[in-house]
């Protein structure tokens, strides 16, 4: 992918906008939240501080984060009437239609009616969602009307709690918190960029989130780790991985999980979490679906010169965690709602609405003729 063209249809390498939040593909690993590395932030910091830092600027002190934890375990809770909609939803439907919905009705129930509540409404999206996804799921699988509401105290051991009932080991939790650290920013991104247009015109929070969760959804961008996880499952041992794969290639289909706009050799997120999957296979006892993940990567990098993006070793990843395929790209929305935010209140501090000009490629201009006649 080393002479990847940064040009042409797609926006490609046209610059859209500007951003002091993120920056992707340039210096170092590539990828800096504010300032900080993508790595030391996956080493060195939780889910909780990354999220404070896109919204303020700065990390917290222990202070500052201990009341911000604190704020958003208050704020978790669902209304009866958002519940209430949430188990009408069948279990068939798709779970990112149904994080769609749930930002849209809570948006009916809690409105941001001023931007001055703009942080009010992130914050309540983001300790809101992991009931959302949790609450639904568990009601359509298992037909179990689950609390809402958990002592854990970051947003990773919360979802683990609300899915399975049980206490989360302190691997899982910090799986889930350095997974979270690196889907939440990522610059002008389909969904960002959604996010950012719809805030263009003056709309609300929970309208830009649910327009966002809307060009999540799509296998091209976040829905690429269930597609990926589909694929894998299918590979029954790493030379078989390679030989479906050369098939797949040859007819011409996508590899989910492979490839990125912006990086050309790399994704700065893929050794991290790949890392992380590593140690969850071990952590098994079984380390199969990690070595055909890891034979798909050769594969890929030997045959096409194309990379793991971040979506690849979190399928395995979360899969070793006993996460079903289907909440996959919902855990994206619960991490990715931090950068759409602090997206949203970039763009309405420094608004022009967003309408570019578009080439005409139609009809030279003509008269209508009489419907009888056409
Ligand atoms: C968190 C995220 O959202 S990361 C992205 C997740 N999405 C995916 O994993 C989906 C699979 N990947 C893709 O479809 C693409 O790589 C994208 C959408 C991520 C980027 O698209 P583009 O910037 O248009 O890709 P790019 O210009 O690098 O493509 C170059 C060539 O490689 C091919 N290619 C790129 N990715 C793949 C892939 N995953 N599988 C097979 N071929 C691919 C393209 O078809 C293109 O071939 P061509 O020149 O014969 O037309
Ligand atoms: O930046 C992109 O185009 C897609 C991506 O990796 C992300 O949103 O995390």
């Amino acid at each position: 992918m080393s002479d990847k063209k940064l040009t042409g249809a797609g926006l490609r390498g046209q610059s859209a906008g500007e951003t002091k939040l993120c920056t992707v593909g340039k210096s170092g690993s590539g990828l800096t939240y504010c300032g900080y590395d993508i790595a030391d932030l996956a080493d060195n910091a939780t889910f909780e501080e990354v999220a404070y830092l896109l919204f303020n600027g700065e990390l917290p002190n222990e202070g500052q984060l201990a009341a911000y934890k604190e704020q958003l375990m208050q704020m978790r809770d669902l209304p009866h009437a958002l519940k209430s909609v949430l188990q009408l939803i069948p279990a068939d439907a798709h779970p990112m239609d149904v994080m769609r919905t749930g930002a849209s009705f809570l948006g009916n129930l809690e409105p941001e009616t001023d931007f001055s509540q703009q942080q009010m409404a992130s914050n309540r999206l983001l300790a809101a969602f992991p009931a959302i996804m949790c609450y639904w799921y568990r009601f359509s699988h298992d037909g179990v009307e689950i609390e809402c509401t958990t002592d854990e105290d970051s947003l990773g051991g919360h979802f683990l709690k609300l899915l399975n009932g049980k206490t989360p080991s302190e691997q899982h939790r910090r799986v889930m918190d350095v997974s979270l650290i690196l889907y939440a920013e990522h610059e002008f991104n389909a969904s960002t960029f959604t996010a950012r247009v719809c805030a263009s015109t003056l709309s609300d929070m929970f309208s830009c989130v649910t327009g966002a969760i809307g060009s999540l959804r799509g296998p091209l961008h976040g829905g690429a780790n269930e597609a990926a996880m589909d694929m894998i499952q299918k590979f029954t041992s790493p030379a078989d991985a390679k030989e479906k794969m050369a098939g797949m290639l040859a007819r011409k289909e996508k590899i989910m999980g492979f490839g990125h706009a912006i990086y050309r050799e790399s994704d700065p997120r893929n050794v991290i979490i790949k890392k992380w999957s590593e140690k969850l296979a071990q952590e098994n006892g079984d380390t199969s679906l990690y070595d055909i993940s890891v034979a798909c990567e050769e594969f890929m990098w030997d045959s096409k010169k194309l990379f793991c993006n971040a979506d690849f070793f979190h399928a395995s990843a979360y899969y070793f965690m006993g996460i079903p395929t289907k909440l996959f790209t919902p855990i994206f929305v619960c991490s990715r709602l931090t950068g759409w935010a602090a997206h949203v209140m970039e763009q309405r501090d420094n608004n022009r609405i967003i309408r570019p000009s578009a080439d005409y490629t139609g009809s030279e201009p003509r008269k209508v003729t009489p419907i009888a006649t056409r």
